[in-house]
């Protein structure tokens, strides 16, 4: 089913959240939503679901404007971060729940066979007359998503629903659910606030800043192009120089870089700690290494530029300098941005 927003604004008292969103979504595919907090996901997830109504702007679901469909009549599956199973049921009943009070009738038998079908999918087949309190958070939320796709939603709408889990957990849950994906080819929204959760799981990943859409594209896209400060900042670590632009070049401490582009003025040159070599000397920024602070697969480099700006980079866990060290820094993958508003 693809689904599309049109223009959505959203408005709660005299607080705008969304800002004229617009968005199409393909049959099968797995969006994710992704954005600090406070930028608009969950309104907009919200929306989709029924569960809020936008002030201007339409949804459709194919073809069909479904704004002013109702919740239960969507389709529309969902796990949230906090939607809890109900904890006096067991896991059999909780995944059952929902077809036995859908307008579809299905005899005692059907049901049993598709929660036999669910559990296997969601590999939890032998915890079926097991409690919500007798079972893992990941198991929870992977019971959570058997409920939601019992009543065969044309739509999944997943709201941080491993946000509570620990890191490992969530990164198995995250392959886990990209398979489940594949075999099911449910189109899916996702909301997230965690870029390697966007990254390792959607086919596309719209990125939102206070309410609006601020670039969408595919994980290699936003990644390799991002178009603004704001999603290079936002979808990794990023160190920052004063630049001024004149004709197409960004200069920072008399080294040139491209900036085909972007209008003469100040701007900010952006590059990652991964994209720097160190070279005793060379033509590169001049700088002084401040700190040397060892991780188990590398050295992150803390250091300062000849006009006081700071850097940091990483390097090989052999790096041979200390702190003093004097140096230039080569800057590879370098981009910039100006700074002067739109
Ligand atoms: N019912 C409401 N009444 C008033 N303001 C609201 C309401 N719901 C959301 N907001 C505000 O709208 C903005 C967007 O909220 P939303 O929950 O969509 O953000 P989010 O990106 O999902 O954030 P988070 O990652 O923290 O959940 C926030 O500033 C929030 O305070």
């Amino acid at each position: 089913m693809k689904i599309r927003l049109d223009t959505i604004v959203k408005t709660f008292d005299t607080f705008r959240a969304v800002h004229g969103v617009s968005l199409e979504i393909e049959s099968g595919e797995l969006v994710a939503l992704l954005g600090p907090s406070g930028s608009g996901k969950t309104t907009i997830l919200r929306m989709v679901a029924g569960l809020e109504y936008p002030d201007e702007g339409a949804i459709f679901f194919g073809e069909e404007n479904a704004t002013d469909i109702e919740v239960r009549n969507r389709g529309v599956g969902f796990v949230f971060q906090h939607y809890a199973l109900f904890p006096h049921m067991t896991i059999g009943e909780n995944i059952a729940f929902g077809m036995k009070v859908s307008k579809t009738r299905r005899s005692t038998a059907e049901i049993t066979e598709r929660v036999a079908d669910l559990l296997r999918l969601v590999q939890l087949d032998g915890l079926k007359d097991r409690f919500p309190a007798q079972i893992s958070g990941g198991q929870r939320q992977r019971v959570a998503l058997a409920r939601a796709l019992a009543v065969d939603p044309k739509v999944l709408l997943l709201d941080e629903p491993f946000g509570a889990l620990d890191a490992n957990v969530r990164r198995d849950l995250r392959r886990w659910l990209r398979k489940i994906h594949e075999e099911l080819g449910i189109t899916t929204l996702f909301v997230t606030h965690d870029q390697a959760e966007a990254l390792d799981l959607a086919d596309r990943v719209v990125i939102l800043d206070k309410g609006r859409i601020v670039q969408t594209g595919t994980p290699e896209e936003v990644c390799r192009a991002p178009e603004n400060a704001f999603v290079m900042n936002f979808l990794g670590d990023a160190n920052r120089l004063r630049a001024t632009v004149t004709a197409g070049r960004a200069s920072v401490n008399e080294i040139l870089f491209d900036a085909a582009g972007v209008p003469d003025g100040p701007a900010e040159l952006f590059f990652r700690p991964a994209d720097v070599i160190w070279r005793e000397d060379g033509a590169g920024i001049p700088a002084v290494i401040l700190r040397v602070i060892d991780r188990p697969d590398s050295k992150r480099i803390l250091a300062v530029t000849a006009d006081g700006q700071h850097v940091e980079f990483d390097t090989a866990p052999e790096f041979p300098f200390r702190t003093t060290a004097r140096g230039t820094l080569e800057i590879l993958r370098p981009r910039v941005f100006s700074t002067t508003p739109a």
